[in-house]
């Protein structure tokens, strides 16, 4: 389990991280979301003592640098491309092990785990950003450690790449680990993690288990498709539900209710088409959760 508790980090007078305390649990998948430049690096860099600051964080009871063995305590990757351009794959874990006083027969069960056995010989400058992630996932693999902190590991990985991550880490907490993942990419967290920290302008937004992120952040929709869509609209208004046309002639109502839809073109003899409860996703709850929160926004 890590424990952090009144993370904060200033950088002059901008405030990266400000008070920032939670939980991730041990057993599931805890993402870590934010926009950009919200304060997700510079976090995983203070809860490993990376960064100076104010607060703490705990892993299993101990600060990172009061571990006996942190690699074989808190497997760690923050920068893929933090590798040396020169050293090959399998020379860069050798030397990690080394470091680490880990074994030197783990590096190429680690190698072969990540899939890069084949270019184990090869210079990491050459790598494509996929494969710099896969080696940093090694490394951070190296020491077998019951917490995982990944700072965006998905970047870059192809679809098959991605697949495998995700089950890698599931199975990684399924055994009882803690495992705690930064990533931009909400459709792949919202398969992948059971819980979520997230935060804005270095801000905690929610912390809680993802289903609950998203029904708090979501608005009840229900989709109809009617012969008379004019005059259920006008219908499902006297009755109090706010009922917006779409382009394709849908109707859009503000409940769950379906019954009380239907019941009420029934009784006005409005045949209906489609009666579906629509479903937030990961993304839309996200958006409402951190509305003011994003710092850069482009124009489309
Ligand atoms: N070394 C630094 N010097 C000054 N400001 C910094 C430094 N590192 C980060 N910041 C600022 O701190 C804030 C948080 O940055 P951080 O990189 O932690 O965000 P992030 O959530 O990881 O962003 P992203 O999703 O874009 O990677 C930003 O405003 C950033 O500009």
């Amino acid at each position: 389990m890590i424990v952090a508790r009144g993370l904060t980090k200033r950088y002059g007078s901008v405030t990266a991280v400000d008070d920032l305390s939670f939980t991730v649990q041990p057993g599931v998948v805890t993402g870590f979301l934010g926009p950009n430049g919200a304060g997700k690096s510079t976090t995983m860099r203070l809860m490993l003592g990376l960064d100076h600051g104010a607060g703490r964080t705990e892993f299993d009871g101990r600060g990172y640098g009061e571990l006996a063995h942190p690699a074989r305590t808190v497997g760690v990757m923050l920068d893929a491309r933090a590798v040396h351009p020169g050293r090959t794959a399998r020379a860069h874990l050798s030397m990690v092990a080394a470091g680490a006083g880990l074994p030197s027969g783990r590096v190429d069960r680690a190698l072969d785990r990540v899939g890069l056995l084949e270019v184990a010989n090869r210079r990491a400058g050459g790598f494509s950003l996929g494969m710099s992630q896969r080696l940093g996932l090694a490394a951070a693999l190296l020491g077998d450690p019951g917490t995982l902190m990944l700072d965006e590991p998905a970047n870059g990985l192809d679809p098959e790449g991605v697949r495998w991550l995700r089950d890698l880490l599931k199975a990684f907490a399924a055994e009882g680990r803690t495992v705690f993942v930064s990533s931009h990419q909400l459709n792949e967290m919202a398969v992948l993690a059971d819980a979520l920290v997230v935060i804005g302008q270095g801000r905690l937004v929610a912390a809680e288990a993802t289903n609950a992120f998203v029904a708090r952040n979501s608005r009840p929709e229900v989709l109809v498709r009617a012969s008379d869509p004019g005059l259920l609209a006008h219908l499902l208004g006297q009755g109090g539900l706010r009922a917006m046309p779409s382009p394709d002639g849908a109707l859009v109502v503000d409940t769950h209710d379906t019954d009380a839809v239907a019941t009420i073109a029934m009784h006005a003899g409005i045949v209906l088409r489609e009666l579906t409860v629509r479903h937030s996703s990961l993304e839309d709850a996200f958006f409402a959760a951190t509305a003011g929160a994003a710092q850069f926004r482009g124009r489309a």
